[in-house]
């Protein structure tokens, strides 16, 4: 058992939606902990709850039932002053800011330290600058908020709430809008926040992959209303991670930890051995036109991935013959023609 104090507990919190008349449960019985330094990522499918239960940690909506602890106080007892010192917030909705700078807004998250008209110390000043350098803003803070593009703007408000300088920072679809190179640099930067600050991080995402590179543990928002938590390689090798997003056609590859589109397999099983990267790209290929994959050594056909002379090279052996390719895709034209 860890004798660290988490900064973010539930105990058996359950979320949902009621009015008078109605009550909606998300999800019930939640024990969930947040340590210092920690990066969560909480995934689930749409319609699954994640905003949800990030709202009501938040405080931003009332628990149906259960209680939330922030820094070992519940979240009810705690004033939005105080909370404010204690947990910081970034959404992904576009902020009415006016015609700030990124400069101003990210001044604002020293709000709760020095009230509306509060005069800056040295000490918000410090914390403003060391929130610009963690997150590279420094290029953008004389712009106008409403001029940045997507991803600078989600660096900016996240900048914001590391001047709000709380042990706890959540925050909701931080890499939607964002561009492949923006969303694993903004994974990267979040991972590397926690480790240097030691902040706890809380993060909804759809960024399935990212999110198994990155998180120290998922949160995992099951069809079923479950919440299932671990570390993210024992949640794939346990059957959770998939289950949490099952449809029909699509399947999980624990081997490369990718969905793949599903496509009904023929009755030709291939066994693909040899150099470990092309076995990657060779199986890519050969599962999109319908083959079945085998560790099966003794397979009818095989194919032999390599390099020659410091370039990829393909033998397909069958009962009959065995073939060289140059390019996968001569190598699929030809298992093609054999499997016919
Ligand atoms: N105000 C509301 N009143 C009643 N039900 C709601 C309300 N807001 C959301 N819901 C329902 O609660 C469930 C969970 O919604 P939530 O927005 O938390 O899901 P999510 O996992 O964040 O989804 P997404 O990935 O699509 O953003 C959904 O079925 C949704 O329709």
């Amino acid at each position: 058992m860890s004798d660290v104090k988490p900064f973010l507990e539930t105990k058996d919190l359950s979320i949902g939606y009621k009015t008078k008349r109605t009550e909606r449960v998300i999800s019930t019985n939640l024990n969930l902990t947040l340590e210092p330094g920690q990066l969560v990522c909480l995934l689930g499918s749409n319609g699954s709850g994640k905003s949800t239960l990030m709202r009501t940690i938040a405080g931003l909506q009332p628990a149906l039932e259960g209680v939330v602890y922030i820094g070992q106080q519940p979240l009810a007892n705690l004033k939005s002053a105080d909370l404010a010192q204690k947990l910081s917030l970034v959404l992904t909705e576009r902020i009415e800011a006016g015609n700030l700078t990124a400069l101003e807004v990210i001044t604002l998250g020293r709000t709760p330290y020095t009230g509306w008209l509060g005069a800056l110390g040295d000490a918000d000043h410090k914390k403003i600058d060391e929130a610009i350098s963690l997150t590279n803003v420094e290029n953008l803070i004389n712009r106008k908020i409403h001029q940045l593009s997507d991803g600078e703007r989600q660096k900016v408000m996240l900048a914001r709430a590391l001047a709000q300088d709380t042990e706890l920072i959540l925050l909701d679809e931080p890499t939607a809008h964002l561009d492949l190179p923006n969303r694993v640099e903004m994974m990267r930067l979040l991972h590397a926040l926690a480790r240097q600050t030691g902040k706890a991080i809380l993060l909804s995402t759809h960024e399935l992959d990212l999110a198994l590179q990155a998180a120290d543990m998922l949160w995992l928002m099951q069809q079923n209303g479950a919440l299932v938590t671990g570390v993210p390689e024992d949640l794939v090798l346990n059957g959770a991670f998939e289950s949490a997003f099952a449809k029909s056609g699509f399947f999980f590859d624990k081997s490369s930890g990718t969905f793949n589109i599903y496509q009904d397999v023929r009755t030709h099983s291939i066994s693909i051995f040899g150099d470990p990267m092309l076995i990657f790209w060779t199986k890519r290929a050969l599962q999109r036109e319908g083959f079945g994959i085998t560790d099966e050594i003794n397979a009818l056909l095989k194919v032999q991935c390599g390099q020659l002379e410091g370039a990829a090279v393909w033998e397909f052996i069958s009962k009959e013959k065995t073939l060289k390719y140059f390019n996968i895709a001569d190598l699929v034209s030809g298992v093609k023609s054999a499997a016919k």
